[in-house]
């Protein structure tokens, strides 16, 4: 477990990987390069996308911060700590919905303070404040599955930042929603995120929803995934994602980094097409 200092916080990156490798082994007992050599530093506060062709190994990336998986070769470091095991600051936003389908809205946001030992008066607050920063104070006692799929979404959210995470993991977390309930909440991500100081590695594979919201962009080469090339977005915040769009520098990103992505994608086809042949 890490133990943030917080006079240390400011000096050191709050993500480090240095020459991170991971192989796993298959089924049929090869071994398999997911991410390789990768070197990424996140400053504190900041807010990083990861795009790369399908399968490249950006999810790998994401565990191995986590520490839900260990590097094969390489460091990881979160605040200047080794990581090893799961970390108790950094809080996780996955595609599927990690809400539990058994208990209300509001339990469900109080169930991790509740479980780092936070009393349950103290807990319900402050449940109750990121519902209300969510917009779903009026639907605190529903089920899961009596919501929309944004709304759920939006509980996810307030699940994760009750729990004051310095870290936080984003893998394609608004991909199953429709384009409209997206760009509301990246915009809510934005405003929610903007509070909080805390670093954000965001994984997706729409492009305009990275430079949207990111500090900076990092495309990943075809798999085994390295860091292809970094982009900084230097559009200004606050941000909303529709008006930032019609931005030309925003279009000017676009067409630069698509370039580098782009070439990444095509390998990737190149290399499927040849299997299936
Ligand atoms: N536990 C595992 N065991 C064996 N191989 C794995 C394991 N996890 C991932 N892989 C392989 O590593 C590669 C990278 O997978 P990963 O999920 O990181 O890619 P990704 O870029 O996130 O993919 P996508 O964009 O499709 O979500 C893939 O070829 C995948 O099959």
């Amino acid at each position: 477990m890490v133990h943030v200092d917080p006079h240390k916080a400011g000096a050191v990156p709050a993500i480090e990987l240095t020459g991170a490798t991971k192989r796993f082994r298959t089924p049929s007992g090869a071994l398999h390069t997911a991410v390789r050599e990768l070197d990424l530093t996140v400053a504190p506060g900041e807010f990083v996308a990861v795009v790369g062709p399908t399968g490249c190994g950006k999810s790998t990336t994401l565990t191995l911060v986590s520490g839900l998986e260990e590097p094969t070769e390489g460091e990881v470091r979160v605040y200047g700590e080794p990581v090893s095991g799961i970390n108790e600051h950094v809080g996780f936003v996955f595609q599927q919905d990690a809400v539990f389908p058994w208990r209300t809205v509001l339990s469900n946001v109080m169930a991790g303070p509740r479980f780092r030992g936070v009393p349950a008066d103290r807990a319900r607050e402050k449940a109750r404040d990121w519902l209300s920063r969510v917009g779903l104070s009026a639907f605190e006692d529903r089920y899961p599955h009596q919501l929309s799929g944004g709304m759920r979404k939006r509980v996810a959210l307030a699940q994760t930042f009750v729990n004051d995470p310095r870290i936080l993991l984003m893998d394609e977390p608004f991909s199953a929603l429709d384009v409209q309930t997206r760009a509301l909440m990246s915009d809510q991500l934005l405003e929610l995120w903007a509070g909080t100081g805390s670093s954000v590695v965001f994984v997706t594979h729409d492009l305009d929803e990275a430079i949207a919201l990111a500090d900076r962009v990092v495309v990943m080469t075809a798999g085994p995934a390295t860091v292809k090339e970094v982009f900084t977005v230097d559009l200004p915040r606050p941000r909303t994602v529709e008006a930032v769009r019609l931005e030309p520098r925003f279009v000017e990103l676009y067409r630069e980094i698509w370039a580098s992505l782009g070439e990444e994608v095509r390998i990737t086809r190149e290399r499927g097409a040849g299997r299936a042949a």
